[in-house]
């Protein structure tokens, strides 16, 4: 089973990873960007602020295969739980936003790169905050931790939730740590005993 746990940045999604990760130690946690030489490229591609769009997405695509093909496809061959900290939504959100005005239907466009070789997770868990408390918490360092980009990446999501009602699990990211901790535990277990019915 793949969990993915998706937001805005500042939404508190590496924070809930962290505490899973003990929770249960069984499960193979991983990430998008990933710790491999593709991420760094996109973290590089991250902090520069006249970073091409396009090819911004092809690095974010670019380390999403290698991290399917290397980490998230062998895990689920093994019957493991793989819990990715942002997957391939991150994209459809966020360069959605990015690249706009380059492609027609931007987010349906990066929706088809992906498609003929993605792998859906089963699950998400969306920590929902809005984009003024995201943008706070994250600290605002980079191009995409600016409140109104923020505002057009949760549009984005709004209509990946609306598309697929059943994937997603919402979480008020709103609430303190431990009650944010709380919900996706509690949805955790809740996907694993429906899995195992
Ligand atoms: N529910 C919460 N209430 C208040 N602050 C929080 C909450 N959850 C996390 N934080 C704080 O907000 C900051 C960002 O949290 P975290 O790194 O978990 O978010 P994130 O969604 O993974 O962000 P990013 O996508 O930018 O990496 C951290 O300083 C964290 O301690
Ligand atoms: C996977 C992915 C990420 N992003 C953005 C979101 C963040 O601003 C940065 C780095 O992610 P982190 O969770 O803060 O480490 O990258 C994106 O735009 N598209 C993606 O596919």
């Amino acid at each position: 089973m793949l969990v993915t746990l998706e937001g805005l940045d500042g939404s508190g999604k590496t924070t809930v990873w962290e505490v899973l990760r003990e929770e249960f130690p069984e499960f193979v946690f991983t990430r998008e960007p990933t710790d491999t030489w593709y991420g760094e490229a996109v973290n590089r591609s991250v902090e520069d602020d006249d970073a091409d769009p396009l090819a911004e997405l092809f690095l974010y695509t670019a380390d999403h295969a290698a991290h399917l093909s290397e980490t998230v496809r062998p895990a689920l061959a093994d019957g493991k739980v793989v819990v990715s900290d942002r997957y391939s939504d991150s994209r459809y959100a966020y360069q959605a936003v990015s690249i706009e005005g380059e492609v027609k239907r931007p987010l349906e466009y990066v929706r088809g790169v992906h498609q003929p070789w993605t792998r859906p997770p089963d699950a998400t868990l969306y920590f929902d905050v809005d984009p003024e408390t995201g943008a706070a918490r994250s600290g605002a360092t980079n191009k995409f931790e600016q409140a109104a980009f923020l505002s057009q990446v949760q549009s984005n999501y709004e209509r990946l939730l609306s598309a697929e009602p059943g994937r997603f699990v919402r979480i008020d990211a709103s609430q303190s740590p431990e009650e944010v901790i709380d919900s996706a535990v509690d949805v955790m277990e809740r996907l694993l005993a429906d899995r195992d019915e």
